[in-house]
């Protein structure tokens, strides 16, 4: 069950530069399942940054929400998959027909797997008002899940409030990613940072959640290493009592 719950758990990255992230990276390898590379470091480092994953045998999630035009963006797509990544996230507020052509080009890459963005986990009902969206986070994450999937695209990216409905809806027939993963904060509604829809690592896998991504939590840790494992144990825990596999 250990090796199932590290497979869960995505590191971001998030570093300025090459040296400080392959050093993190090394530092925590044995208890993720993947890294995630992400715009600070891609924009600085590119292909260098992916090379880190590959050298440590982890899966690669490259994070770019890619959103414009179709041709854009399914070049790009075509781009990500020399890399050989594992995953690449796309915003589902592109549009079906953005979405259609990165999920064709997806599909001619050897095995690259595509991941909608639906509502940031930094956003809540007031900031989708703001932008003039109305009827709350969970209906626009639905709404943006749908269009994903009937686009071809095989997962999406959203909060653990929209996990169940999302699988109530789709089943298994969706890899479901999550971020916003603050360990020990319950019930607050915000994380004391710029995240405002969190679940713990253990809400987020009794919700059906296939992958976490967390990375604050590990990477301001004293211990990295230390706080990966507390969390890959958390999720293994959940996984035992809720009997969920994949
Ligand atoms: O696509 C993502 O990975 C993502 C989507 C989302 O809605 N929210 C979100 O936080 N992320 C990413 O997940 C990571 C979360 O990091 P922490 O908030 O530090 O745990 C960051 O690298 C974000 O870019």
């Amino acid at each position: 069950m250990l090796d199932e719950a590290r497979r869960r758990l995505f590191f971001p990255l998030d570093y300025p530069t090459l040296e400080q992230a392959r050093e993190a990276a090394t530092a925590v390898a044995s208890s993720v399942g993947g890294l995630k590379i992400g715009l600070e470091l891609f924009v600085r480092e590119g292909a260098r940054a992916v090379q880190i994953g590959h050298d440590l045998d982890l899966d690669v999630f490259l994070d770019l929400k890619l959103h414009d035009i179709p041709e854009t963006v399914g070049r790009a797509v075509a781009a990500a998959a020399a890399l050989k990544v594992r995953y690449l996230t796309v915003h589902a507020g592109g549009g079906a027909a953005m979405m259609s052509r990165a999920a064709r080009v997806a599909a001619q890459s050897d095995g690259l797997i595509l991941l909608a963005v639906t509502v940031l986990t930094s956003l809540d009902a007031e900031d989708l008002h703001a932008v003039g969206v109305s009827g709350g986070t969970e209906d626009h994450a639905m709404r943006l899940a749908e269009l994903a999937r009937s686009s071809g695209i095989q997962g999406v990216v959203a909060s653990t409030a929209e996990v169940s409905a999302l699988r109530t809806r789709f089943g298994r027939d969706v890899l479901i990613v999550t971020p916003g993963i603050r360990p020990g904060v319950e019930k607050a509604s915000r994380a004391g940072d710029d995240q405002k829809r969190i679940s713990t690592p253990a809400q987020a896998i009794a919700a059906g959640a296939d992958l976490l991504v967390v990375g604050r939590p590990i990477r301001d840790a004293k211990d990295p290493l230390a706080a990966a494992r507390a969390i890959v144990s958390e999720i293994a825990r959940t996984l035992s009592s809720t009997s969920i596999t994949r």
